[in-house]
């Protein structure tokens, strides 16, 4: 589902933490939303959730005249413990909207499914509360996929794997984006990520939207060197791919 925000602005409390921020969101697409800590991409991310007031427009659709989906596959950042529940059972609230006093079977085995495309299946039955930060993770983006909604949101959905599980993760969550033709937004901080994952990407500093487009486009020195305050070379490699080289933090400006 095409998404459509413009002029979008959020305050918390009295701050202002985005200012105007106007972007199109396509199906079948990974977008990752990166910039420095505290620049406003998880506020960003729960406004598009629907879970803040805002002012500015979302608009959902080819029109941007329909509803939000029902149903959003939304992974926050930091998953709160989950007391007495497991695994499967954590997976299964991803399907709330959707169930009633009784769990199908149906939907039992979908979130069984999810589970074992991404290699959890050994744990369904394993308490939540005593798996392992990137287990923990892993079971937080099963159950946003567990929706099966056409938006997923994702808010550093890799930061506590490993280096093999991140890139089975990424290629797991760009090839759905792409065969389930899914409207995906991912906040990254690795940049070799998002250059090797995301098809677009939209670039947060200070609340405000500095930069958008593909990653080639968008990861080139100049760009990290005024939105991240360091010094990088980005390079292609034979694949055609872009390689960010971070060099040092660059010196603070007067
Ligand atoms: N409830 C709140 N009330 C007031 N300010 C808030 C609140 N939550 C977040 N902020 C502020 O809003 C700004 C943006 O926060 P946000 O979490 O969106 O940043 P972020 O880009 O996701 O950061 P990070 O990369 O560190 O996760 C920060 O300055 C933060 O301190």
């Amino acid at each position: 589902m095409k998404i459509d925000v413009d002029g979008l602005a959020v305050r918390l409390g009295r701050r202002p933490v985005l200012g105007d921020i106007s972007c199109t969101l396509q199906p079948g697409c990974l977008t990752a939303l990166i910039g420095p800590n505290g620049s406003g991409k998880s506020t960003f991310m729960r406004a598009l959730a629907g879970l803040l007031p805002h002012e500015g427009s979302i608009g959902f659709g080819a029109t941007g005249t329909r509803r939000r989906p029902d149903r959003v596959g939304y992974m926050p950042q930091l998953s709160a413990g989950a007391v007495g529940l497991s695994v499967i059972e954590v997976v299964l609230l991803g399907r709330l909207s959707r169930l009633g006093w009784r769990v199908p079977p149906a939907d039992l085995e979908a979130c069984a499914g999810w589970l074992a495309r991404l290699g959890l299946d050994a744990l369904a039955h394993r308490p939540f509360d005593a798996l392992s930060g990137g287990q923990r993770q892993k079971v937080m983006l099963a159950q946003a996929l567990a929706s099966e909604s056409s938006l997923l949101l994702l808010d550093e959905p890799t930061s506590a794997l490993d280096l093999r599980h991140q890139l089975d993760v990424l290629e797991s969550v760009r090839s759905l984006t792409h065969e389930r033709q899914l409207t995906t937004v991912a906040i990254l901080h690795d940049l070799n990520a998002v250059a090797r994952y995301a098809d677009r990407v939209l670039v947060l500093a200070n609340g405000q939207l500095v930069a958008s487009g593909t990653p080639t486009e968008v990861l080139k020195p100049a760009l990290l060197q005024a939105t991240f305050g360091v010094q990088a070379r980005c390079q292609a490699d034979v694949d055609g791919l872009i390689q960010v080289i971070a060099i040092a933090a660059a010196p603070e400006t007067a």
